[in-house]
């Protein structure tokens, strides 16, 4: 894909959720976005700002893993970045030797950033997932350490969504069994159980982004939507939001489910919520794969309680494609829920389509690319939202400071009158739990001075880390 080509991807990009960079945007679900952050979604510096940098961006290194989407590739390159490129995820020993060098690291839902990993991370400023997922990485370590992490929030909610579609049908028509059977010669034409979709009902299990996209395409198939959330959130169409998570699996023949992991959605549903559904209701899992009980799940479909599953994630999932690669030695259970029928299967690809991926590869980019050159933070997911307007190409000596500090106080007044020699054009700090960011412009500031700022800066106790761009 080239240049031209990625620019007229993330016009597109912004046209298709209307919004131009610096707007907030909307999902249907405005309540719950309401919660959510502004997040800017481009980036692009124009003719007349000064464009900020850290410094050469030839060093800039950024290791991406997991065959993060060409179009990332592409924006970190025209960056001037040193681009370290692969299409799986890193066995541990490698991960830890690339990571210490590095300044910025892309993944996506398998490689694990646990405190083990991210301690060896002595440069790294930033983290992208590129994927709506964060629990991979640990969060408040990352912000610990000064560094922030971005993902992708709803590009890729709608391929999950038309995934779960297709597997309401291929469930209840029992599609995946028909057509195993007749690539082996079997000639099987049977209507017992099997069903049309209208008039049943859909159960969904968390209506954020993904789940309130798929109830407005259960509708339109003349579906009955019922939701459970944690938060009381509208709803779109006629979908019915319930108060309890057993009243939902009382009523629903199709349960999805739609919820992050968390330690609350682990084994969300098990043996008594297998009980508590339906004879015959079908289960979706394109969530993650704690938040199912699956050795509970075979005994529920043994029994015939339940009538098919369609599983897309699993506890543990494989670093690379490969024949061979999803077996027993990965979950134990895995020759027994492959031999059982109505079990559709497939590997982690709910947000797996073109449109989705090269989506994705702009926004966490562009996320990626502002935070490193300008110092934005708006869209992170583990520290305060900060950011400043451009500078002007007529402000030559001006230095941004980026200063990520612990919040407690008395810092603002050290780190003012360690700038008090200049002019502080603007300034906006914030503070997320233990994590505080402050972002200032600072005017007339010669070679030297930049130093002396730094190492004044350099010597305050509540500092994590400091950054001057000019
Ligand atoms: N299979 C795949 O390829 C993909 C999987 N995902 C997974 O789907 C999850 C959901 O994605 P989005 O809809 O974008 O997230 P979201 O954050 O927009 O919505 C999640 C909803 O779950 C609700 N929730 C949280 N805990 C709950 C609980 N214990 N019980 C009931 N509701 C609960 C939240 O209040 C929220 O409304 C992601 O966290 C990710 O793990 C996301 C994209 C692709
Ligand atoms: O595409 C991927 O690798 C992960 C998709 C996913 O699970 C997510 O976006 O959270």
């Amino acid at each position: 894909m080239s240049a031209l080509d990625i620019n007229n991807l993330q016009n597109s990009f912004n046209q298709a959720l209307n919004v131009s960079a610096g707007a907030v945007s909307t999902s249907p679900t405005q309540s719950y976005m309401n919660s959510v952050p502004a997040r800017l979604h481009s980036y692009s510096v124009s003719q007349r700002q000064k464009a900020l940098k850290p410094f050469f961006t030839g060093d800039i290194k950024i290791l991406l893993l997991e065959n993060v989407n060409q179009t990332a590739v592409e924006i970190f390159t025209n960056q001037g970045y040193q681009v370290e490129f692969y299409k799986s995820s890193l066995p541990e020993e490698e991960l830890i030797e690339k990571i210490k060098d590095v300044h910025a690291i892309g993944i996506r839902s398998k490689t694990q950033l646990g405190e083990n990993i991210l301690k060896h991370a002595k440069n790294l400023v930033v983290v992208g997932c590129f994927c709506i997922g964060t629990n991979q990485v640990d969060l408040k370590y990352a912000a610990s350490m000064g560094v922030s992490v971005f993902n992708s929030p709803f590009s890729n909610s709608r391929s999950v969504a038309e995934l779960v579609i297709a597997e309401i049908i291929v469930l209840a028509r029992q599609i995946g069994d028909r057509s195993i059977e007749l690539h082996t010669g079997t000639w099987n034409k049977v209507s017992s159980r099997c069903w049309e979709v209208r008039g049943k009902t859909l159960g969904i299990i968390g209506y954020g982004h993904i789940g309130s996209q798929l109830s407005v395409l259960a509708e339109s198939m003349g579906m009955h939507v019922i939701y459970y959330d944690i938060v009381t959130i509208m709803s779109l169409g006629t979908a019915k939001q319930v108060s309890t998570l057993d009243e939902l699996l009382n009523k629903a023949d199709f349960v999805t489910l739609h919820v992050p992991e968390t330690a609350d959605t682990k084994n969300l549903l098990s043996a008594p919520q297998f009980a508590a559904m339906k004879d015959g209701a079908y289960v979706i899992n394109a969530s993650r794969g704690t938040v199912i009980d699956i050795p509970s799940l075979i005994l529920a479909m043994k029994a015939g309680k339940i009538g098919g599953a369609a599983i897309d994630v699993f506890p543990h999932e494989p670093a690379k494609n490969g024949a061979g690669a999803f077996s027993d030695d990965l979950n134990k259970w895995t020759s027994e829920l492959v031999s059982l029928p109505n079990v559709i299967l497939t590997p982690h690809i709910g947000g797996s389509t073109e449109e989705a991926q090269s989506a994705i590869g702009v926004e966490v980019a562009s996320a990626m690319s502002k935070y490193i050159n300008e110092g934005a933070s708006v869209g992170s997911v583990n520290f305060p939202e900060v950011s400043l307007r451009a500078l002007n190409l007529d402000q030559d000596n001006t230095v941004r400071v980026l200063y990520i500090h612990k919040n407690v106080p008395g810092v603002l007044k050290t780190v003012n009158n360690i700038l008090s020699n200049h002019n502080i054009e603007k300034q906006f700090s914030d503070s997320s739990g233990e994590i505080a960011y402050l972002m200032a412009d600072i005017a007339d500031v010669n070679q030297s001075d930049i130093k002396s700022i730094y190492d004044e800066l350099n010597k305050t106790p509540e500092k994590i880390s400091i950054r001057l761009l000019y």
